[in-house]
């Protein structure tokens, strides 16, 4: 491998079945390789490639990794005299040097109130887990469709990281957080933001959502209302990555409109009995837990805590992200439930469910920004990169307005996702229930609707890539298909947009003239 050869020497070995290239000063030897390239055999013959320095034309053709994969690294049989490597992937963990790839507080020279020692030492040790831990996995599962490995869960419940993902809180104490990096008594909800942007860089919306998506937002009723025996086994069971839950509120019925559920539930000798359809259910094919709104007999709601067991059935569907969601019908059919499995109180269960939705949506948003900004990420490396009429693509106008508005969109939405993300670490839950519910859903919207638009600017900038699922333009391609997700799940663009409204109108002073 470390044997040096000279551009005379390389040049001899142009031919089929004696073929070498050099790419960024390695030597490649293609010669049996060359019949299987996916990009054929010819394009590797050209005059321009064959036994010369190929390092342009391919860059303009594949992503990096292709390079960094073990039966292409085989390769390699030396490198060429008097060049040097130039183009270094980023490590592991490491953070992007691309200008916006990161947000303020992660880039060199800038500065910001809000993060201290230990939410930057607990970034880069996420960042690491996560691309060494989660992402093999991410991509191998949205690929195939199974849900997340439970390898996975069992690494990341060592680190008790599925405790820390449901935010600061009491069920933190006395646990070890990421080997001792924070302590529990420090976790903030900034702690949590970064959970959710470094796990966004899997880029496998899916997968992301199969990784106690479910959890995420039905452990919290089960925590906060359901009685102490109940919430202590299920939180630890949970924690330890060995059951997993779902939130089963939304029917074919009723999405948005909560009000609107038609599950029933009837009271009987000791509890109740739970009769009805979920749909669109994260999580739902796997889980074992299930946090369930129905309709009682007076009207009202009541949210129940239901085991897998019988009468409940899951039926997966297929949704245009990746099964590895374990997204699924739900049919329960006269199913018991111990009347000590009721979360909160009979017929006050809007409240329990309106009580999940601020952090559920804050938590969305957060990793709807971050994957926002990775797109960012690729097209300023691809505009760069790519030649158009023998110009980097960057040289055309219509390119750069592209991505000055790009670029604005996805700072103008971190910097107001830290802003309401330091008010929730100032307020109590109370505070947070009368003064974010707005500003989140807000937040949410125009995290999501300006995720759109892109994500539509991206596909444009990749032409044909953009549109294409391997390759080049992989990421655009899956960013594209799954936007929708993080506009449609915990709420749609403008039922949030008009609840925010009433929010404010409702606190109108009533004295307040033009
Ligand atoms: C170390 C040398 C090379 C390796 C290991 C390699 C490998 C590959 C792989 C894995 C793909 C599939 C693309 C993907 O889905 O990512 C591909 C596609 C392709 N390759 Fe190569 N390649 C090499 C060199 C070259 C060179 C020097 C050219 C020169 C022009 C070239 C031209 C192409 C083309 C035209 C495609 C199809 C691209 C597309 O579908 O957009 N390859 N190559």
């Amino acid at each position: 491998m470390s044997k040096a050869f000279t551009a005379e020497e390389v040049a001899r070995h142009n031919k089929e079945g004696n073929l070498w290239i050099v790419v960024d000063s390695k030597v490649y030897d293609l010669s049996k390789f060359a019949a299987m390239h996916p990009g054929g055999l010819s394009v590797l013959l050209d005059e321009d490639v064959a036994g010369k320095d190929a390092t342009e034309a391919f860059f303009g053709l594949h992503r990096h990794e292709v390079l960094l994969k073990p039966q292409f690294k085989r390769l390699v049989i030396g490198t060429l005299e008097g060049s040097k490597q130039t183009i270094f992937p980023r490590q592991a963990g490491e953070l992007s040097k691309v200008p916006y790839a990161e947000p303020t507080w992660l880039s060199s020279g800038y500065h910001s109130p809000y993060f201290k020692d230990h939410h930057r030492k607990f970034q880069i040790a996420f960042r690491k887990f996560v691309e060494d831990v989660i992402l093999p996995d991410a991509q191998a599962r949205e690929e195939d469709g199974k849900r997340p490995s439970q390898y996975v869960f069992d690494e990341m419940a060592k680190l008790n990281i599925i405790a820390m993902r449901m935010g600061p809180g009491p069920h933190l104490k006395g646990l070890e957080l990421m080997g001792g990096i924070v302590k529990p008594e420090e976790v903030d909800y900034f702690h949590e933001m970064i959970m959710g942007q470094e796990i966004s860089r899997i880029h496998a919306r899916g997968y992301n959502d199969g990784l106690g998506g479910g959890t995420f937002i039905g452990l919290p009723p089960i925590i906060n209302f359901g009685q102490p025996a109940l919430r202590e086994r299920v939180a630890k069971e949970v924690f330890a990555g060995k059951k997993f839950c779902a939130l089963a509120i939304t029917e074919a019925f009723a999405g948005s409109d909560v009000a609107g559920l038609r599950c029933t539930a009837k009271r009987v000798e000791n509890g109740w009995i739970l009769t009805g359809t979920k749909k669109w259910i994260t999580n739902a094919s796997f889980a074992d837990y299930f946090t369930v709104g129905a309709r009682t007999e007076q009207g009202g709601l009541v949210v129940l805590f239901v085991e897998r067991g019988e009468g409940v059935e899951t039926k997966p569907i297929k949704t245009s992200y990746s099964s590895a969601a374990g997204t699924a019908y739900i049919t329960f059919d006269n199913v018991f439930v111990p009347y000590e499995h009721t979360l909160g109180k009979e017929n006050k269960g809007l409240q329990v469910i309106l009580s999940n939705f601020n952090h559920e949506r804050w938590g969305m948003t957060t990793a709807s920004i971050a994957t926002q900004r990775h797109i960012v990420e690729e097209c300023l490396k691809w505009v760069n990169q790519r030649k158009v009429f023998g110009k980097p693509l960057h040289n055309q106008a219509v390119i750069r307005n592209k991505l000055a508005a790009m670029i604005s969109r996805v700072e103008s939405a971190q910097a107001w996702l830290e802003n309401i993300t330091f008010q929730m670490n100032n307020m109590n839950y109370a505070q947070q229930a009368d003064l974010l519910a707005g500003p989140i859903a807000f937040l949410k919207r125009y995290a999501t609707s300006t995720a759109q638009e892109t994500a539509a600017d991206a596909v444009q900038i990749f032409g044909g890539r953009g549109i294409t699922r391997t390759g080049m333009g992989r990421l655009i391609e899956h960013y594209h298909r799954t936007v929708p997700f993080d506009a449609i799940l915990g709420g749609a663009e403008d039922v949030l947009g008009d609840l925010g409204v009433r929010q404010a109108l409702r606190k109108m002073p009533k004295d307040s003239r033009l």
